[in-house]
């Protein structure tokens, strides 16, 4: 199982720092590429904190791996082997990089795109050879999440696939190949879930930090130790028959974005990056909850390598 010597990811924002220290970590020569100088600049900071994470989680590190950055996508795709995608969730624009990329690489070389869940053969049309291209969709943070979803498109060479599963298992993923969908498999179950949560707050049944304690130690916990299909074994299917047959029809099914969230986003208020969502942070405290998570996915990580995979 080899990696590719070179890589090169496009975009530089939440998480091409991640991948690009994952990958280099097992070896690659990564390059990263980003329209913005700063935000180049703020990911040179952020690929060295997820290394220092990665040293926390230890494990390998193979000999050869270094990430440069680039301002010149030229340089940044030169002589690469494999390309990541990871600019903002706009199709137009990804199409636009996508035809950029192809234009300054191999015909052999593999272009993947780390969306989360526009249809891969929606963006493969943007490319004159769409067999080299594929969903590589890893989850936030890259570093720490050692699953990534490997979705082929309608025109994806089946070699492109083997290989990119072949890549993944290289530097130590589990890769989880899937039939194309809208938001991929990860996503379309995390929304059902978030749907859920949010509606029953914003409905006053519980209080968010109610919510996230029930989720987090009651569900969250033991799904990372079972997953939902071993859950159903566990619990027996004879239940899940009689809990659904009165509960599913009540479970939220609105197809709109809930107005606690648009009102919240209207307010200026988007979470971590702004310094306040559903939470409000004084100074200081959005680093220190990024510690505690960081903290908490490196003992869970460790901890879950020990168990079955499945
Ligand atoms: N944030 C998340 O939790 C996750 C995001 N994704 C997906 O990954 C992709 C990237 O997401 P984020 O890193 O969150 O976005 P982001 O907005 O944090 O970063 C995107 C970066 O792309 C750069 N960029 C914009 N136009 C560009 C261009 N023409 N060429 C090169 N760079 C360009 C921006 O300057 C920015 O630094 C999206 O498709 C997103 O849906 C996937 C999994 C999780
Ligand atoms: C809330 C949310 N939305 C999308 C994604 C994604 O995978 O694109 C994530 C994630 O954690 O990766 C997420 O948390």
């Amino acid at each position: 199982m080899s990696l590719p010597a070179i890589a090169t990811v496009i975009g530089s924002g939440t998480m091409g720092p991640g991948i690009a220290a994952t990958l280099a970590r097992a070896g690659t020569q990564v390059r990263v590429y980003d329209i913005s100088d700063e935000a180049l600049a703020r990911a040179e900071k952020s690929t060295a904190f997820a290394a220092s994470v990665l040293d926390q989680i230890g494990g390998d590190s193979a000999p050869g791996g270094s990430v440069s950055f680039s301002s010149d996508i030229a340089v940044a795709l030169d002589g690469t082997e494999f390309v990541i995608e990871a600019v903002p969730e706009k199709l137009e624009l990804k199409k636009s990089v996508l035809a950029q990329i192809e234009g300054l690489v191999g015909a052999d070389v593999i272009i993947a795109t780390n969306t989360s869940g526009i249809p891969i053969t929606t963006m493969g049309e943007a490319l004159g050879t769409p067999g080299r291209f594929i969903g590589m969709h890893w989850s936030n943070p890259p570093h720490l999440i050692p699953m990534i979803e490997v979705i082929p498109g309608e025109a994806t060479d089946a070699a492109v696939t083997d290989r990119l599963v072949e890549i993944v298992k290289a530097f130590g993923y589990h890769p989880v190949i899937e039939n194309e969908i809208a938001g991929f498999v990860e996503n379309r179950v995390l929304y059902a879930i978030l749907r859920e949560c949010v509606a029953l707050v914003q409905e006053g049944i519980v209080t968010q930090e109610a919510l996230d304690t029930c989720v987090k130690w009651g569900i969250g916990y033991k799904l990372a130790v079972v997953g939902p299909m071993r859950l159903l074994d566990m619990a027996g299917l004879d239940i899940y028959q009689s809990v659904s047959s009165y509960l599913n029809k009540e479970l939220d099914a609105s197809t709109e974005t809930p107005s606690v969230i648009t009102e919240s986003i209207a307010a200026g208020r988007l979470g971590f990056k702004s310094g306040g969502g559903m939470y409000d942070y004084a100074e200081g405290d959005v680093d220190a909850k990024r510690a505690d998570i960081v903290a908490g996915l490196v003992a869970v990580r460790k901890a879950l390598s020990a168990t079955t995979p499945v």
